[in-house]
């Protein structure tokens, strides 16, 4: 495989925190509230051996994870972390583990799951390894979420904090700087958690706090520059959402029109999507994007498929058979032009939860869905046509892309869209997908979103579309019967997408939505609101 372009990464200019992943549900919270505090951190598998490590963290956390550190298979850490003689956090797991480590009899299975408020006694012990609660008092009430718990105190290590069921909440080693806590400071409902986190990087890590958007911005034009070279062309997978648009930005920056910037129509996108993304690149952005018409192959290739995981396989496969036409295609046009040279690069605007679902220990968890931006689309690329992938986003969060979005001057319609996803309305029909099943949840996705704009909602929430159940209803349209297809409304409010709650409609304005989709979209015949959060339910239908 081509080698990637991930490692020149913001770890080689800022001090950065390790975070390694156990597999809890919030490990990538722990990175969010060290950005917020102006800390890098990045995240690896647990499973990492240090010696594959190409730089040096400041500090390392574990995370917390679904196993029990005494089951056979549970994952691991490697030994030689903690001779690398930089400061240990480790967080429920990540503490059960530096405890197991020490001696497999310190863990246990409690007496009972504590899961939710606790408060935490903090013990004063000495001004060194005080210094992780430093600042916070007597008590704090922290959030748990647990069965297991240390049993013994660890030899060397000393209790900090304790609470009703758990004697060894918060311990510290003696001498070295290894810290472990039961509870969850990554999580809003431990309210001092952040502070827990600033006292471990800053204070006990010495890591400085100077990560900034605006440093990453002009680093990464830099780098960009420098890898793609003088001649080189870079083809771009731009969709007009916010992740694609900003590293279209930064390639527009870095190398001008040497970036080509190509957008699929699916034929299974909004309305007017295609239209309005052309028009905003161009004038916002001053980016020639060229839009290549395949609704009829896709339609045709998803013809009678309604597999969920078929329907993403097939559109993720259409869409590299078409990016490798436009590849030639470019070269070909390039020619004889001032610009002309080899498509040499591939840029994809994946995001840090892409990546970090797929370095789960257990592999990538795309079991749950496979996104057709992570795995097999850039590989056949890159082994196919000798591409390079630039993901100049892939170390970011959502907010974070949208922060340097704005910084760019990307208009704030544009950096506020609610994401849309590469498969589009194919994965919003559940049942296989005609044109005319496209067509009546584009309608529909259309009032839905107008409707939402119109009653000032659209910035409260975090994606909307309506879908279609294919299934059909009875109804009665004017004394007529009709049986027609089941339109679903869904609404989420996420930080991060990784989990979201419904969105609290006032229900005229639904019954408002509802009326007005049965009138005006022909073919529906019902039309309801989803109310199932993730997880459960996932944010798409399929
Ligand atoms: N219709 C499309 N044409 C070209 N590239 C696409 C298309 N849809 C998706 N992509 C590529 O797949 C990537 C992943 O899509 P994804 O929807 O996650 O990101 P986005 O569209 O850039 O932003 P958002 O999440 O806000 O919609 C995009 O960044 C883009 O590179
Ligand atoms: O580009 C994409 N290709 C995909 O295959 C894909 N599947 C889901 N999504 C988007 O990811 C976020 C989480 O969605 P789920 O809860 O449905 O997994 C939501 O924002 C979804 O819109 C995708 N984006
Ligand atoms: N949240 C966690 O890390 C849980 C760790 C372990 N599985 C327990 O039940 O205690
Ligand atoms: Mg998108």
């Amino acid at each position: 495989m081509a080698p990637n372009v991930k490692d020149e990464a913001p770890h080689n200019s800022f001090d950065t925190i390790l975070v390694l992943d156990f597999g809890s549900q919030t490990s990538h919270l722990i990175l969010r509230r060290l950005r917020a505090l102006g800390v890098f951190a990045e995240l690896l598998p647990c499973t990492t051996k240090i010696a594959d490590l190409t730089w040096k963290p400041k500090g390392i956390v574990f995370s917390g994870g679904p196993a029990s550190v005494y089951d056979e298979g549970s994952p691991h850490v490697d030994p030689a972390v903690f001779d690398l003689g930089v400061p240990i956090l480790g967080i429920c797991y990540g503490c059960q583990e530096i405890a197991w480590r020490i001696d497999s009899k310190n863990v246990a299975r409690g007496e009972a799951r504590e899961y939710g408020h606790a408060d935490v006694t903090i013990t004063k012990v000495n001004s060194n390894v005080d210094r992780l609660f430093a600042g916070l008092g007597d008590e704090i009430p922290v959030f748990m979420s647990h069965y297991d718990k240390l049993v013994n105190l660890p030899t060397d290590f000393v209790v900090i904090g304790a609470t009703n069921n758990s004697e060894y909440a918060s311990i510290a080693h003696k001498e070295k700087p290894i810290f472990g806590v039961q509870f969850h400071p990554e999580l809003e409902h431990t309210p001092r958690g952040t502070e827990i986190l600033r006292n471990f990087s800053v204070d006990i890590c010495g890591a400085q706090p100077n990560w900034k958007m605006g440093d990453f911005t002009q680093l990464e034009i830099a780098r960009i520059r420098e890898l793609v070279g003088e001649r080189a062309l870079v083809l771009g997978a731009v969709s007009g959402g916010v992740d694609s648009t900003v590293g279209a930005a930064l390639m527009r920056e870095a190398i001008g029109d040497r970036f080509k910037a190509i957008l699929i129509d699916t034929g299974c996108m909004r309305l007017n999507e295609c239209e309005t993304v052309k028009i905003n690149l161009g004038k916002h952005l001053g980016i020639n994007l060229t839009v290549v018409e395949a609704g009829e192959l896709f339609m045709s290739r998803l013809a009678g498929v309604s597999d969920p995981e078929k329907k993403r396989k097939i559109i993720g496969s259409t869409f590299i058979d078409l990016f490798e036409k436009e590849a030639i295609r470019i070269e070909k046009e390039a020619e004889n032009t001032p610009n002309s040279g080899k498509v040499e690069f591939f840029l994809q605007g994946t995001l840090y939860p892409d990546v970090i679902e797929s370095l789960s220990f257990r592999g990538p968890s795309a079991t749950i869905k496979t996104h057709h931006n992570v795995g097999g689309l850039p590989e056949r690329m890159m082994n196919g046509q000798g591409l390079r992938l630039i993901e100049p986003l892939r170390l970011l969060f959502k907010d974070e892309v949208r922060a340097i979005g704005r910084q760019l001057g990307i208009h704030e319609s544009l950096v506020n869209r609610h994401p849309f996803p590469g498969p589009g309305i194919a994965i919003r029909i559940l049942g296989d997908v005609t044109k005319e099943r496209v067509e009546i949840a584009r309608k529909a996705d259309n009032i839905f979103i107008t409707k939402i704009k119109e009653a000032g909602l659209y910035d409260q929430i975090s994606q909307a579309f309506a879908g279609l159940d294919t299934n059909r209803s009875v109804g009665v349209f004017g004394d007529q019967r009709v049986w027609g297809y089941i339109v679903i409304l869904r609404a989420v409010r996420t930080k991060d997408f990784m989990s979201a709650d419904i969105f609290d409609f006032d229900t005229s304005f639904l019954k408002d939505v509802s009326r007005t989709i049965c009138n005006q979209v022909e073919g529906v015949a019902r039309v309801v609101y989803d109310l199932t959060s993730k997880p459960p339910g996932t944010i798409e239908l399929e």
